[in-house]
Formats: structure tokens, sequence, C-alpha cells
């Protein structure tokens, strides 16, 4: 078997402030494969990303292990994340908007890829890069300003910009947000095209269920159920992925989507127990006491007796 695109043991982060946003996350992303990370706000699925990617805020703690395609990232030196970035593994951003300057052309932004690591695109390479993603025109189109382009455009730019240089892993951060659904679907399967491993952060179970080969569910910087996304999303295991399953609309179905109740725990304590104990509706006597292990992809003490 060849090398993983991505591999994470035991990873914890906390920020400055004594915010404990991921506290033991372990992942695996094998070549080829795309896995989304998926949960409720603050849940510390960007943090994992930022750490993929070498761009924690200055004073964090981390501990455990990041490989990307075999290379450590944690304890990296700037050197060796800078080289990374780009070349061992791509970032696609959420807002494309944001991305891009607004007062430079679009082909400024794209030879940036190049540029960071000390190259010039050769003749023809930035329209052969928008071409691969089917941009129309791509010539014309370089020289365009930001605002002239269509947000569901400019985000192919950017998955140029990421894949530019053939990296075996992509990390993308709710890529297609700001998308309607069909721009979304066309964006997420250029994206996957373009990627050998995507990494994707997403809170859209739909958009999930259509493109990820796997899932990890996150909650209160802990995965508490992983598997086959197809499969986790048609029998969520974990209560707290059934609540997020329930919580979503299903036009046609005849049932009304249950509002998952309450909110996550702060990030500043350490945490007995089950972290969504609180808000279990099969919560049990014991609960609180330990943390699960996650056994079989799954992190739970009540179904996973069962
Ligand atoms: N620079 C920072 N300093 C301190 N706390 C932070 C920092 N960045 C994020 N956090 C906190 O860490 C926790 C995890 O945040 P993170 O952005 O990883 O969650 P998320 O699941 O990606 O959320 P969202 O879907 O809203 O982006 C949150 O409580 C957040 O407020």
């Amino acid at each position: 078997m060849g090398t993983s695109a991505l591999v994470v043991t035991d990873l914890h982060v906390t920020y400055p402030g004594e915010v404990r946003a991921v506290r033991g996350v372990s992942l695996q992303i094998a070549a080829g494969e795309t896995l989304a990370l998926v949960g409720e706000s603050g849940c510390g699925k960007t943090t994992v990303l930022r750490t993929v990617l070498g761009l924690l805020p200055a004073g964090s703690a981390v501990s455990g292990s990041v490989l990307v395609a075999g290379t450590e990232v944690v304890g990296a030196s700037t050197g060796t994340l800078r080289t990374l970035r780009g070349l061992g593994v791509g970032y696609v951003p959420q807002e494309p908007f944001a991305a891009f300057d607004p007062v430079r052309r679009v082909g400024h932004h794209l030879a940036e890829a190049w540029r960071v690591h000390g190259r010039r695109p050769a003749a023809g390479e930035l329209v052969r890069a928008l071409e691969e993603h089917g941009i129309p025109e791509p010539a014309d189109r370089l020289r365009q300003w930001p605002h002239q382009w269509s947000g569901g455009m400019l985000q192919r730019a950017t998955i140029a910009a990421a894949t530019a240089h053939r990296p075996p892993l992509v990390v993308a951060d709710e890529p297609t947000s700001a998308l309607d659904a069909d721009r979304a679907d066309a964006v997420l399967a250029d994206l996957r095209r373009s990627s050998p491993s995507l990494l994707l952060v997403s809170h859209d179970l739909s958009l999930v269920a259509r493109h990820a080969d796997r899932m990890a569910v996150c909650y209160a910087g802990q995965v508490v159920e992983t598997g086959v996304a197809a499969e986790v999303l048609a029998a969520p295991r974990h209560p707290y992925t059934r609540a997020l399953v329930a919580a979503v609309p299903q036009p046609g179905s005849g049932r009304l989507p249950e509002p998952l109740a309450g909110s996550p725990p702060r990030l500043g304590a350490e945490l007995a127990g089950c972290a969504f104990a609180p808000r279990c509706r099969w919560r049990e006597d014991g609960c609180d006491d330990q943390t699960p292990p996650m056994t079989g992809g799954l992190a739970c003490w009540v179904v996973g007796r069962g």
C-alpha cells in the first residue's frame, strides 16, 4: 500500500487563552479518497485544517502527529511548512471573493501559486491551468479583475491555484458555501477531479452524501463517528450524528426536521466523560465519568455496547 495522503494521530490543539479546540483527533485519508469533516460550528474543523497547513496562530500548543504524504507537520520548521503548502498540500478557502485582492487581476493571483515557491509560471501555464478547470477564453479572463468573475468561476481559479503543483492532498474549508446548489455541485466535482486526495470541511450533509467517500463527525474537538459517508448518513449510530441527520430537512419525506437542542460545551476546561452527554437523549449513568474510546468507528458508551 502507498503512503497515505494524510495521517492525523491523537492531535490536540489549544489556542492561546486555553481554548482546547481539538482534543485527540485521529484521521486517515488514503490516496484517491475524499474525507468530509462535519460538525456544528466551533467543533474544531477549521483548526484541524489550519494544523494540516501549518497555519495555527503563534502561541498555540500542539501535540500529536500530522503526516502529509509522509512529512511531519507538527513541530516542522517554517521553511518545511512553506514548501509543504502548495507542493504537499493545496488549500481552497471558503469565500473566493475574499481570497482575491480586488485591485489585482485574476492572472496575478493565479501566478502567486508559482511565485511563493520562487518560480515563474512557464508561458501558457496559467492559461492551461484555467482551461483544465473549464474557464472559457482563459487568456482574456486572466486579464480581468475579480469582480468581473462569478463566484463559481473564481472558486475554480482558487482550485487551479491550489492544485497548480499537483499536491498529493488538497484541503478545502466549506468551499461552496457561497454558491448556489448547482454551482456547488459543479465546483465540488471539479475539486474532486483535480485533487489526488481531499479533506473537505462541510456542514452540508447533502453535499457530503454526494461528494465524500468517508466522513468523520466532530463534536467539541473530538471525532465521535467515522465511516463510509453513505453508510453513516443512511444509518447514523452516534447520538450526535443521529441528531445532525435528523436536523436536515428531507423534502418529500413527510418528516419535519428536528433541530438539535442545547449547545456544545465550553472549550476552556478539561471535559469529563462524553462531551455530548448533556445533550444526549440516550445518556445513562456513567456517561459523564470517562471519555468513550473510538472503537469500530464509534465513540459512545451506550450505542457502542448494544
Ligand atoms: N485564534 C483563535 N484563538 C482562540 N480561539 C480560537 C481561535 N480560532 C478558533 N478558536 C476557537 O476554537 C474553537 C474551534 O474553532 P474552529 O474554527 O476550528 O471550529 P469550526 O468547527 O471550524 O467552526 P466553523 O464551522 O464556525 O468554522 C471555537 O471555539 C473557536 O472559537
